[in-house]
């Protein structure tokens, strides 16, 4: 039976297609997983967001089957289920992290082997077409360019037409244009109809796909919402960024509210733009100090994580 929840969002109701209950996994005393709870409904694009070593791999890997949990509950579907079997992996499409593709085999062979795992694959012709890799189907995967490569990895993942789609870091290491590009793939997933969920270190990736967020650090759930919930659980709605000349410049003398200083530059959160920068010009005037780069903006996914945490995402 599948389960349907209200969706507080838009008011639909859309089926929770996975819920993990409790999960956990332990390596030897490593605990990489420690008690997660979540949901992903039909047709979003959940992203798992975290820095490096938080348990992201490890939880998606128990639900891709490839990991045995050392507790917890996994339902797909409304169902409980013991072990990922064989008709769960029938419905489930996996990206691995580093993809390790036979580098000398061609693009079109790699994606014909991975239709062979699966009872139901598409044409391989198709998905070289749908991931524009028609001028490289006979090329070797070591000639490949990263974002290739990650395309390939992508139609791989589709081979067998699944509902769910795992992507573990889908665009770690690539250069900003592939990134966008690959996004605009994971979008066109959604749209045909598709449930995503992609784990992720850039918080501009999930900020950018996705529709609902699990931060997730140390094994644990920090936070969870859509992107704009969990912007708005900050309580300063600005950030005030700048550089500034001098030395011995200490921003808690002058800012009540929350400073950091990141990469040599100073951010203040603040409700009072106006009043911080007053504070900001007045100091200068008095010190004969110079500020540069000064930006104003919204506060971000990072943003989040630095406030939860007092670190960075990627330190
Ligand atoms: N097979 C393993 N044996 C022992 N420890 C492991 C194993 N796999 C992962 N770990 C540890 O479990 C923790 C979580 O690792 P995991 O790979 O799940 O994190 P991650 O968030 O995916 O990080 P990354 O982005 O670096 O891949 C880390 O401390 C890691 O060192």
């Amino acid at each position: 039976m599948e389960k349907t929840v209200k969706d507080s969002e838009n008011n639909s109701t859309r089926e929770d297609i996975i819920e993990v209950k409790n999960l956990r996994k332990t390596y030897k005393n490593v605990k990489a997983v420690d008690g997660i709870d979540l949901k992903v409904k039909k047709q979003e694009i959940l992203a798992i967001l975290g820095p490096n070593g938080a348990g992201k791999t490890t939880t998606v890997e128990m639900l891709e089957g490839l990991r045995k949990p050392t507790g917890g509950e996994i339902y797909y579907f409304g169902e409980h289920v013991k072990v990922v079997d064989e008709k769960i992996k029938e419905r489930i499409g996996v990206q691995l992290q580093k993809s390790t593709f036979f580098k000398n085999l061609k693009v079109k062979e790699i994606i014909t082997a991975f239709g062979g795992l699966y009872e139901k694959r598409l044409p391989t012709e198709m998905l070289i077409k749908k991931f524009s890799l028609d001028e490289k189907k006979n090329d070797y995967m070591k000639n490949l360019s990263g974002g290739q490569v990650q395309r390939v990895a992508l139609a791989c993942a589709v081979v067998n037409d699944p509902d769910i789609v795992f992507l573990d870091e889908p665009t770690t290491g690539l250069d900003p244009q592939a990134r966008r590009n690959l996004w605009d793939e994971i979008k066109a997933l959604k749209e045909e109809g598709k449930t995503v969920v992609l784990t992720t270190h850039y918080m501009e990736e999930a900020e950018a796909l996705a529709d609902y967020v699990y931060i997730i650090d140390h094994g644990n759930i920090i936070a969870k919402g859509t992107v704009e919930e969990l912007i708005n659980s900050l309580e300063k709605s600005s950030v005030v960024a700048f550089e500034m000349d001098q030395k011995d410049f200490d921003p808690k003398t002058l800012f009540k509210e929350e400073v950091k200083s990141v990469n040599g530059r100073y951010e203040v959160r603040t409700n009072d733009v106006e009043k911080s920068l007053a504070k900001l010009f007045q100091y200068t005037r008095d010190h004969q100090a110079h500020i540069a780069n000064m930006r104003i903006r919204k506060p971000n996914l990072e943003d989040v994580f630095l406030s939860l945490t007092g670190r960075k995402l990627r330190e």
